[in-house]
């Protein structure tokens, strides 16, 4: 079977998730388009997906016969909308993250596909499909004892002047958040941030770097580095310190150089490359999921624990290194 897929919102990701699936993966193909800015869906179309059909909005594209199953890469504020719509269709849906901007959105969409009683939406915490985070959550699980602390990094070379202060969580620690937990097999129950003094680089609304300090409820302390005007790339770290040993996540393939008296090992700069493998294995697992009516992956619970600790963490930016706890309800059935 040749999933049907349309793509809501076809910006930076959007586009790349398309060119994925008509042109890298196998068993789907994307015959839907949608964006609030039209101009940017017949891009697409012409570039990547010829036979793909635009639509005025993504309700109607959500609703069309003509679609199996939905891909959802529009801003984070528009996500839950389109995936309620997706689950009152019964179809299948990929929601970027975050899967909702508040944890009462991602909660609505929680009780909606528990309420249908099957799962049909994965979130794109594309992490866990990492092959240095898989290979990474093995010697966790199996060599170095039990985990007691990680030491972390989330380096961006620069973000614009409209990225602010709760960016830092909501848009890029939430990629921290969610892998963690599936990392030691634990929840968290708070969060601390601290700030150092903010970076030349930095703008008027942002406060960077920051380092947050998620507690876990088997008592692992983390901390993660979150500094997105580092300047000399794009740089994911993390190390984790168990009782009988220490590992660490392997750092992306490079050429290593002898060049100009210098041993040089080149970074990358860009999200897109860093995860490139990844975003393929996750979305490949959303289509043979997708073929049989349902989905895989990081849940829709994942997503509303992601929710409900990055305000947790938001919080704690105004709560001068003050510990904000972290409580969260009791996991539905169909998430065990
Ligand atoms: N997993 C990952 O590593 C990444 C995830 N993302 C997530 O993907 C989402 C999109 O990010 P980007 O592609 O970087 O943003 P973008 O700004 O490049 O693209 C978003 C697109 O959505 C469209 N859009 C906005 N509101 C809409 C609506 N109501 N209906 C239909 N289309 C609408 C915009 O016109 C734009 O074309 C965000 O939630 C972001 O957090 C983004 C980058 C990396
Ligand atoms: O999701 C992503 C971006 O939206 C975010 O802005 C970056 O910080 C992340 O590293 C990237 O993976």
């Amino acid at each position: 079977m040749t999933v049907r897929i349309g793509v809501i919102g076809t910006g930076a990701i959007g586009r790349d998730h398309a060119r994925r699936i008509n042109h890298v993966l196998g068993g789907a193909k994307i015959v839907a388009l949608s964006d609030v800015n039209k101009a940017s869906a017949e891009a697409v179309r012409q570039d990547i997906a010829p036979d793909a059909k635009v639509y005025d909005t993504g309700e109607e594209l959500i609703a069309s016969s003509d679609v199996d199953a939905v891909l959802v890469t529009s801003w984070g504020a528009t996500h839950e909308q389109y995936v309620l719509a997706a689950i009152a269709a019964g179809k299948p849906c990929f929601c970027e993250k975050p899967l909702a901007t508040t944890a009462d959105g991602a909660k609505r969409i929680v009780d909606a596909e528990v309420s249908h009683g099957k799962r049909l939406v994965q979130v794109g915490f594309m992490r866990r499909y990492d092959a240095g985070y898989v290979a990474l959550k093995q010697a966790v699980d199996s060599k170095i004892g039990a985990p007691i602390m990680v030491h972390a990094a989330h380096r961006n070379p620069t973000v614009p002047e409209q990225y602010v202060t709760p960016m830092a969580i909501h848009d890029t620690l939430i990629h921290e958040i969610d892998v963690f937990r599936w990392l030691l097999n634990d929840d968290y129950v708070s969060a601390r941030v601290l700030f150092p003094r903010s970076s030349a680089r930095s703008h008027a609304k942002l406060k960077d770097p920051q380092i947050v300090i998620l507690e876990t409820a088997k008592g692992t302390i983390i901390n993660v580095e979150v500094f997105v005007n580092c300047h000399y790339g794009y740089d994911i770290q993390c190390e984790v310190v168990g009782e009988d040993g220490i590992a660490r996540l392997p750092e992306p393939m490079a050429i290593q150089m002898r060049l100009g008296a210098k041993l040089q090992n080149e970074i990358l700069t860009d999200w897109k490359d860093r995860f490139i493998a990844s975003y393929d294995v996750e979305l490949q697992d959303f289509i043979h999921a997708a073929a049989k009516g349902t989905a895989s992956g990081p849940t829709s619970w994942d997503g509303y624990v992601a929710a409900i600790t990055s305000d947790a963490c938001v919080t704690a930016q105004d709560s001068e290194g003050d510990a904000v706890a972290i409580n969260l309800p009791t996991r539905p059935s169909l998430y065990n």
